[in-house]
């Protein structure tokens, strides 16, 4: 349980009305939300306790990782998640009102990567041609936009943004596939789990796993085994390069159950006696924004 003794503070990737920012709502309703520009900063303030939680976005169901949340977290930082937050994604394309005769005729557009990719295919068959420009947020994208009406360019973003930022969506819902949804992580320095109302009650673990030096042949059967007579489910498995050379990957692995469970602590202690390294992110629960 949290000590809501006082109000936390809580970083996520802003500005005002980004995607990280209304799945930060779902859970910190009423906290302290203050903005950050980058996900390292948002994961930095809360490793130098500026902030006491972080709300970063980590996987999207048509993009799958955010490489730099996932990658700080193994090599930067020693953080705990203490909350998934899954919310429902949808891009609409929006102009400044005062473009909104020309948007047809539009000579950029500005988004966070992952947004410009969910909507390639549109971009790709009504934009051909038309460059893309990146920000660190949609909802960056769509101050840009606003602070600039003279230009005709438009912003890919949700409609919390277009109303923020005093934007007209001239085309709703141009996300390639229907579904559409991002896995946001909210991270602690301390390992607790965020117990408020509202969460799925079944208890998730991430563990990070570096295979045992030696190479050895099965050795991700060994530890993909280590789980399997267990009976402890696994809902995600993904490499990412060590960046120590090429053919050099550690593992993600989120597993159905919790760290304190017997089976999960016996699990961990075998994979180390196997030689492979275990940095564990702790157990937390979902929640799910409408
Ligand atoms: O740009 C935003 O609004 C964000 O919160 C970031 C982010 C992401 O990193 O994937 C979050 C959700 C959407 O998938 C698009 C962008």
């Amino acid at each position: 349980m949290v000590n809501k003794d006082w109000e936390s503070r809580v970083a996520y990737l802003g500005p005002e009305a980004s995607f990280t920012h209304l799945a930060a709502g779902t859970v910190f309703a009423g906290e302290w939300l203050m903005p950050y520009a980058t996900i390292p900063e948002c994961i930095e303030a809360v490793a130098n306790g500026e902030v006491e939680f972080a709300v970063v976005p980590l996987e999207n169901a048509l993009e799958g990782s955010v490489p730099l949340t996932i990658d700080y977290l193994f090599h930067d930082v020693e953080l705990h998640v203490s909350a998934e937050i899954l919310s429902p994604i949808e891009q609409h394309f929006m102009v400044h009102p005062q473009q909104v005769e020309n948007w047809q005729d539009i000579e950029m557009v500005y988004s966070h990567p992952h947004a410009l990719a969910q909507c390639h295919k549109y971009l790709y068959y009504r934009f051909r041609g038309v460059p893309l420009e990146q920000t660190t947020s949609t909802a960056a994208a769509a101050k840009y936009v606003a602070e600039n009406p003279s230009r005709t360019i438009a912003a890919i973003g949700n409609e919390f943004a277009a109303k923020k930022y005093g934007l007209t969506i001239v085309e709703p819902n141009i996300h390639d596939f229907h579904f559409n949804h991002t896995r946001f992580f909210v991270l602690q320095k301390k390992n607790i789990k965020l117990d408020k109302k509202g969460h799925d009650n079944s208890p998730k673990t991430t563990l990070m796993i570096k295979l045992p030096v030696d190479d050895r042949s099965g050795a991700l059967h060994q530890v993909l085994s280590v789980f399997s007579w267990r009976q402890l489910n696994l809902s995600k498995i993904e490499s990412r390069p060590l960046k120590t050379g090429l053919g050099n990957y550690f593992f993600i692995m989120d597993v159905l159950d919790d760290e304190q469970s017997v089976m999960m602590q016996g699990a961990k202690e075998e994979l180390r006696a196997l030689g492979c390294e275990v940095k564990s992110l702790g157990t937390y629960f979902t929640y799910k924004k409408e």
